[in-house]
């Protein structure tokens, strides 16, 4: 098949060289003319736009049918904006992916305005599976995914690593419970690893890690990856910061499960966990440290250099 494949950062150099080893022909477009020339170096052919990529394009795919097309931009405005330099040159039976991790509503709408098949493509793996290749959750019509599945299994672990979760918009939502469960499960990792730092044995984190990677029923990739970190950091993680960035997937489950009214604490906690690791000097504590005095005249701890 002939793939197009617009935005090649991390991720999208993944799907273009993992394509090209299937034996697919790629184009490749990035605004960075770097990442462009890169994907050149491993096989690519380079457009210097999205409607030269077009133009490159076979309209039949390989497949008889239109153009193939991945999106690997970044989630919001590089979207739309993809979307609309790609507009002019697409038609019914062409087929355009996108596999960032866009808000499923936002999928829905686009492919409701394109008049290409729109197919939401949840990604997970991260660039550390390029070797290995992605899990890759589908929304959109049938006939798309169909077409898609020569770059599917080759993009994906294989044939087993991706499937059509159902229409338009139940790939990216389900990627998006996904990034909730990664939260969770994250957060877990993280207290449990903590008592055991803090607790009263003098313990070494990537043993117990690798310990535990090896037959315990909570070993995971997340866990190897925690043996990586203490392996790498040290015990103690060395000078890693208590700050956590993102967090755009973990709220919009959250928000979900509020409209849905399905509780789920140990998502919002993991999450605010998230948030609370920006916060110094956080204005509940120090109300709560205050509010101890008012009611039982408890001594009130004061901010260096404000007594
Ligand atoms: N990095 C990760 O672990 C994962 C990322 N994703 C999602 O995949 C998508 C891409 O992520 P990354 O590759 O990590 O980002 P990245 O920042 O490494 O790469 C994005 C690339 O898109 C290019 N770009 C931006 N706007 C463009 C435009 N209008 N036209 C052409 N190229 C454009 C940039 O120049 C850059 O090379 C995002 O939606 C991200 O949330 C999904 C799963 C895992
Ligand atoms: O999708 C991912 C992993 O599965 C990406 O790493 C994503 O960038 C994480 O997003 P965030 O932590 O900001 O919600």
């Amino acid at each position: 098949m002939e793939l197009g494949v617009i935005g090649l950062g991390r991720m999208g150099q993944i799907v273009a060289d993992r394509s090209l080893s299937a034996g697919h022909d790629v184009v490749a477009f990035d605004l960075s003319a770097e990442a462009t020339a890169t994907a050149a170096e491993n096989g690519a052919e380079p457009a210097d736009s999205v409607a030269d990529l077009c133009d490159r394009l076979d309209d039949g795919g390989g497949d008889g049918g239109g153009k193939r097309i991945w999106l690997m931009v970044p989630a919001g405005d590089a979207v739309d904006a993809t979307l609309a330099d790609l507009e002019p040159h697409l038609d019914g039976d062409d087929v355009v992916v996108d596999g960032g991790n866009s808000q499923f509503r936002e999928s829905v709408r686009r492919a409701e305005e394109t008049d290409a098949a729109y197919l939401d493509c949840g990604t997970s793996g991260g660039p550390a599976s390029a070797e290995a290749g992605f899990s890759l959750m589908v929304g959109g019509p049938a006939w798309a995914y169909e077409a898609m599945v020569p770059v599917f299994d080759a993009v994906a672990t294989g044939p087993d690593g991706h499937d059509r979760m159902g229409e338009s918009g139940a790939g990216h939502y389900v990627k998006m419970v996904h990034n909730g469960v990664e939260y969770a499960l994250m957060q877990a990792y993280g207290e449990g690893f903590e008592l055991l730092t803090e607790g009263r044995y003098d313990l070494d984190m990537e043993t117990v890690a690798r310990t535990w990677n090896n037959g315990a029923v909570i070993r995971s990739w997340l866990l190897e990856l925690c043996e990586e970190a203490f392996r790498e950091e040290g015990s103690d993680l060395g000078d890693v910061a208590d700050h956590v960035a993102g967090g755009s997937t973990g709220t919009w489950t959250v928000r979900e499960a509020l409209e849905q009214e399905v509780p789920v604490p140990i998502i919002y906690q993991a999450l605010a966990e998230r948030f609370d690791s920006r916060n110094e000097g956080r204005f509940s504590r120090r109300l709560a440290n205050r509010l101890r005095y008012g009611f039982g005249r408890h001594e009130v701890a004061r901010r260096s250099g404000e007594e």
